[in-house]
């Protein structure tokens, strides 16, 4: 794969919460690349972020952004059913995508992106599962790997958010948070995940009408480990990931948020983050400047569209349960060699 320009034009499409977010990481926060373009379905939204960046130029049309001759690469931060067209434009300019969760929102979309990957013959997708920059859980990650813990057999995570945005829906825990977990679970056990079974207590007095929030998420691996997922997303007081890992020799646990603990006026405590936009910060900003660094190297690191993938395919598979109940099995095809199959 050619090394590409100096400083990266980066393209970011969609410029709501994540993509503005984005936007100004690029600008301010991650070197060797500048946004020179940004792309919303909403006119004014593109001109108001543009306008607070020099030299970038403002489209509503994804496609006409992609073939400037100032844009390098390109940020997708567009709703979940948008990604597919942006993606298959990007690879039409054989340009590097980082693509913010989910790959697509379903398997059969997902596989088509893959299989247009596939004709390119290189890999030109990093997926926006960020977690895996995250310091805590790359230390998880790296102490796993030695293996001093012995064979991981459990996983328990708790995933929290203060209130779910209007117009959610019961399966969007499943489809929009658990998928974190799905790719975590993945990722650090080494597993793919082979069956789903979702359980909902009745439902809590913050949520609203119709949504079943909590949800209970059992994971099966074929590493034969069980992973829990806790899915609380209006519990009302704050955001929390956490995640512990069960091994044969001991345990281990992130996501506490211990940075800091105050002691005063007769109580002691510390802060609990509002969104993920705080808590994974840090986690965002290494995640961009991997994708920047890889990109100049002429590589495409991290989450693959085979990750995307198969996190759309459980993600079915947990829907399949929380709708008709019961154990739901997951279907994946066979994993292609351009993802290490
Ligand atoms: N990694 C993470 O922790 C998170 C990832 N996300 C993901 O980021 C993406 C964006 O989410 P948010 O910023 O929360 O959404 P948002 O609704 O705040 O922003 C989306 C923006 O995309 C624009 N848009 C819609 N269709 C478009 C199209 N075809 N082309 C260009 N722009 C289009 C909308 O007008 C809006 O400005 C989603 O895929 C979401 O799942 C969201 C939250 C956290
Ligand atoms: O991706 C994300 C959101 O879309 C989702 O709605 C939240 O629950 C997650 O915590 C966040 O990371």
């Amino acid at each position: 794969m050619a090394q590409r320009a100096q400083t990266l034009g980066v393209a970011v499409i969609g410029t709501g919460k994540m993509g503005a977010d984005h936007v100004r990481r690029i600008e301010e926060v991650t070197s060797g690349a500048r946004v020179t373009a940004v792309v919303d379905v909403d006119a004014e939204r593109a001109k108001a972020v543009a306008a607070r960046v020099d030299h970038c130029t403002a489209y509503t049309d994804p496609a006409a952004a992609m073939a400037s001759a100032e844009v390098d690469a390109v940020l997708i931060a567009s709703p979940g059913p948008a990604h597919e067209a942006a993606l298959l434009t990007a690879f039409e300019h054989d340009l590097p995508v980082l693509c913010e969760k989910p790959l697509t929102p379903d398997s059969a979309s997902a596989l088509r992106v893959l299989r247009a990957e596939q004709e390119l013959g290189h890999r030109r997708v990093q997926v926006g599962f960020m977690r895996r920059y995250d310091a805590e859980y790359m230390k998880l990650k790296a102490l796993l790997e030695t293996g001093q813990l012995g064979r991981p057999l459990m996983l328990h995570n708790r995933h929290r958010n203060v209130a779910s945005p209007p117009g959610w829906t019961s399966e969007m825990l499943i489809n929009d948070s658990v998928t974190h977990e799905m790719d975590v679970t993945r990722w650090l056990l080494g597993h793919e995940i082979t069956a789903v079974t979702v359980l909902a207590p009745s439902p809590s007095g913050n949520a609203p009408d119709g949504i079943r929030d909590p949800q209970f998420v059992v994971f099966e691996t074929d590493g034969g480990a069980i992973v829990d997922v806790e899915i609380y997303v209006n519990c009302g007081f704050g955001y929390q990931v956490q995640a512990e890992v069960v091994c044969e020799r001991g345990t281990a646990r992130v996501g506490d948020g211990h940075a800091m603990i105050t002691h005063a006026a007769g109580r002691w405590g510390g802060i609990i983050a509002q969104d993920y936009i705080e808590r994974f910060a840090d986690a965002y900003d290494r995640e961009v400047q991997a994708w920047v660094d890889a990109t100049r190297r002429g590589e495409v690191t991290g989450p693959s569209a085979w990750d995307g993938y198969a996190v759309a395919a459980v993600c079915e598979a947990g829907v399949r349960s929380l709708q008709e109940g019961g154990r739901a099995a997951v279907d994946l095809v066979d994993r292609p060699a351009l993802y290490g199959g």
